[in-house]
């Protein structure tokens, strides 16, 4: 499957409809998990670039005049690949960011899905129009009709830890609005995102409507993201380099979903037992590499201690262990991310957390790790570890969990359980957040569903028919009546 993508181990990037190579160097990507070479891809140069992006906007015109019914059958082709391939594509993503295998193929279904749902969304998309007399002192002698349209060139930069369905969450609604699109996939997770972009392809995208640019964020994003022929960036990532991106981009538009500090706030009168479930596959599904994760879990003193007790015991039930065995918690992505949760970990022990599980490592494979007895004062409370590791911050009442969710400078998404719905949404409305979920755990899906994060955690909105809109803008052409 895609087999031609590289060349003796050597990655293309597609440019113009071919499978490209860099014409200067390559950087080696390997399994996270073993350190097993999984191939190069190129390390594309500023000349590259400057011709990839001209070849994304020559095709753009083309692409936004095809009907989009046309750009909406493509895109169906293209889920159908991906959903004939998903078990070896799933094994190539599985490999390449240890993420457990029956994850990684689910995440390439879940994409399968996001994209045939962002074609029926492309075409069920409506214009409107607007009569001048709504408005007060005008007559009935304008109306307004207002379509949209594409913005041209769009940018996406994709992080390593969904390098399939984060990468075509900007794709795919880019696409159906008649944009071409630019590509940046992660270093640690480009095979699984030239991946992609063959499914693409082979669905009959026209030439040059998808570009990969494959390189080292820090030697070419910069130049990417300040490159004249960019007309929007959509970025998902960290918050210290979607701030650097805000920094220097200019007038372009931006949508940016960045990092989290989710918080669980478990109220007395919770279902415990729930709570627990959710909260472990919420903090360490993926080894907590995920934004969304449950990362502080905020509970009312009087039945913490029996909270933690269900933790615990769920934590025992998670699978540690490799990638191929579809283990819930695998090798972290890379030893820079697992020295830093260890970082976190060695700062609550010295300052008088609980340690209840956990703190076993094996290279870059960390247990499950959960803390009790956390306190403002430590790391662990305030910094994201996109690892597994958990703390407990003991509550007095719901006020004080509003206020500890509140002083982070994130602000993705937070949780509530509780059997009241008053106090469910006392709570909910007054987090700071983008999505409060009530009696479950954060998560973006639905794909449908707006996603958003506030303070550091991003700006604009996703979510299908979101990003379809961000990714376009309204025309307005008005008729001026010369006798009503
Ligand atoms: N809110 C959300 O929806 C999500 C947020 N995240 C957040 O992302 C982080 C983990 O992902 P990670 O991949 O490590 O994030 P990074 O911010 O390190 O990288 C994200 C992407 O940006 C690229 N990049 C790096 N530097 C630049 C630059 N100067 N200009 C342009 N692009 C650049 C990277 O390329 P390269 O790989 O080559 O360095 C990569 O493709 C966590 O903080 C997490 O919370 C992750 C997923 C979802
Ligand atoms: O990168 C992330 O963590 C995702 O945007 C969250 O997606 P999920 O909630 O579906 O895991």
């Amino acid at each position: 499957m895609f087999e031609y993508i590289a060349e003796n181990g050597s990655y293309r990037n597609l440019y113009r409809g071919e499978w490209a190579h860099g014409h200067s160097g390559a950087i080696t990507v390997k399994a996270p998990a073993d350190g097993t070479v999984l191939g190069t891809i190129p390390s594309l140069q500023k000349d590259e670039i400057d011709l990839y992006l001209q070849s994304a906007r020559d095709a753009q015109k083309i692409w936004a005049a095809k009907p989009v019914n046309e750009r909406a059958r493509i895109l169906r082709k293209a889920a159908q690949i991906l959903d004939e391939n998903a078990d070896e594509i799933g094994g190539v993503l599985s490999e390449e960011i240890s993420k457990g295998l029956s994850s990684a193929v689910g995440e390439v279904r879940r994409t399968a899905d996001f994209i045939r749902f962002t074609a029926d969304q492309g075409e069920l998309a409506e214009g409107r129009s607007v009569g001048s007399e709504n408005f007060p002192h005008f007559q009935k002698d304008k109306i307004s009709v207002v379509t949209r349209v594409p913005l041209g060139v769009v940018l996406a930069i994709s992080p390593f830890n969904y390098p399939i369905n984060l990468a075509a969450s900007k794709v795919a609604p880019a696409l159906i609005a008649g944009n071409s699109v630019i590509l940046k996939p992660p270093t640690s997770g480009a095979i699984s995102g030239l991946h992609l972009a063959a499914a693409f392809k082979e669905a009959g995208l026209p030439d040059g409507v998808l570009t990969t640019v494959t390189g080292r964020g820090s030697e070419i994003g910069d130049y990417l993201v300040t490159h004249p022929l960019v007309d929007f960036i959509n970025f998902t990532g960290s918050s210290a380099v979607g701030k650097h991106i805000a920094e220097i981009a200019g007038m372009v538009p931006l949508l940016m979903e960045l990092g989290g500090k989710d918080a669980a706030i478990i109220l007395r009168d919770a279902d415990l037992d729930l709570a627990a479930r959710l909260i472990v596959s919420g903090a360490y599904g993926y080894s907590g590499q995920r934004c969304t994760a449950v990362k502080r879990v905020l509970a009312e003193d009087d039945i913490a201690d029996e909270l933690a007790g269900k933790i615990v015991e769920q934590i025992g039930r998670l699978r540690v262990g490799q990638p191929r065995e579809s283990a819930d918690v695998t090798p972290l992505i890379n030893t820079h991310a697992a020295d830093y949760v260890q970082e976190l970990i060695d700062d609550a022990l010295a300052k008088g957390a609980k340690l209840l599980i956990g703190k076993k490592r094996e290279g870059n494979l960390l247990y499950p790790t959960l803390f009790d007895h956390v306190t403002t004062d430590m790391r662990l409370a305030w910094e994201e570890p996109f690892g597994p590791v958990l703390p407990i911050i003991r509550i007095r009442d719901a006020d004080e969990g509003i206020a500890i969710s509140n002083r982070s400078e994130y602000g993705l998404q937070g949780a509530v359980f509780t059997k009241d719905i008053n106090k469910a949404f006392y709570v909910a409305s007054r987090l700071d957040v983008g999505t409060v979920q009530i009696n479950g755990k954060p998560e973006r899906g639905p794909d449908h569903f707006p996603f958003l994060g506030v303070k550091s955690s991003g700006m604009g909105t996703q979510g299908i028919r979101y990003s379809i809109e961000a990714m376009s803008r309204p025309k307005v052409i008005v008729i001026n009546f010369q006798n009503s």
